[in-house]
């Protein structure tokens, strides 16, 4: 089957509940001001008429500052969250690496887990039992398998959720960031599986703030800024477009200033860089 990825018009609109503000005073007055004052119910529109098209052989970058939308976009193309209007079309299987712990109970034992989380993933019971083994394996779990997961580490259950979430080669692969958390030994084999998912992937979409990693795997990026999709093209006019975006930003220009104003101290490491500045790019591959 040919792999085919695409949304048009892609919006999403979600109500919250904004409190208005509410005196603190006496613990009686705090809590009557608590149960009486209601919060009004507002939208807001989180993704804004996002249209592309993907092809097999396409890895699609999505760039965007902390809440652009990257991570709602990618669960709207997962089918986990349906557009308020626009639609998203999907012809082939899907690998969604938004949350590896997604589906876990922690009551449950590290078998029961793995045959529940396969089964929402689609995955037929008889296929889950022939891999069983090997994903317990993989996560370095055999020991475990009758274990409850809550007697189990964070890394130890990210471990299994990776194993589990990777064991099968899909057409389509999401990714919310790349995934090489764990210990040193781990890491190594996450890496290895992944290059091996990435390249058995027809579609792959990526959203990153490394600009390292996504040149490396990515041919195309959608830059996302408040929602709205600001560029969809060949991947280095991507990144120079979104550094465009967050290189206007207040606190980009205040950090730049503050780092012209001192120097010799910042690379000395004498004086700390502004704890305040907004997050940016991991790699420093000269973007400064
Ligand atoms: N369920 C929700 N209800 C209301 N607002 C939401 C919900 N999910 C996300 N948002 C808002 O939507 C915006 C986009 O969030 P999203 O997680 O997609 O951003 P992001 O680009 O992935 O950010 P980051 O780089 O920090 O991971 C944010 O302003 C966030 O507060």
């Amino acid at each position: 089957m040919t792999a085919y990825l695409s949304a048009t018009d892609v919006t999403l609109k979600v109500p919250h509940f904004v409190q208005g503000e509410r005196p603190a005073g006496t613990f009686a007055s705090t809590l009557f001001a608590a149960i009486t004052a209601r919060p009004r119910r507002e939208y807001r529109e989180i993704l804004s008429n996002v249209t592309f098209h993907a092809r097999e052989g396409d890895r699609i970058a999505v760039m965007g500052r902390n809440g652009a939308g990257k991570t709602t976009l990618l669960r709207m193309l997962s089918g986990a969250f349906k557009p308020t209007s626009g639609y998203v079309e999907v012809a082939g299987s899907v690998q969604a690496l938004l949350n590896l712990s997604l589906g876990f109970h922690v009551d449950g034992t590290v078998r029961e887990n793995v045959f529940v989380r396969a089964a929402a993933m689609g995955v037929p019971t008889r296929q889950v039992a022939r891999d069983l083994d090997e994903i317990l394996h993989f996560a370095g779990l055999e020991h475990a398998v009758n274990h409850r997961l809550s007697t189990l580490s964070s890394g130890q259950r990210m471990r299994l959720g990776f194993a589990l979430s990777t064991t099968i080669q899909h057409d389509i692969m999401l990714m919310d960031e790349w995934f090489g958390a764990g210990d040193a030994e781990f890491v190594d084999k996450a890496r290895e599986r992944m290059v091996g998912r990435v390249a058995g992937s027809k579609i792959v979409v990526l959203a990153s703030h490394s600009f390292q990693m996504l040149r490396r795997i990515c041919s195309v990026g959608i830059v996302l800024d408040a929602g709205e999709m600001v560029y969809f093209g060949p991947i280095n006019q991507a990144i120079d477009e979104y550094k465009k975006i967050y290189q206007s930003t207040p606190e980009y220009i205040a950090r730049r200033k503050f780092e012209a104003e001192n120097e010799g101290l910042v690379t000395e490491g004498i004086v700390a860089r502004d704890g305040a500045a907004p997050a940016r790019p991991r790699d420093g591959d000269g973007t400064g």
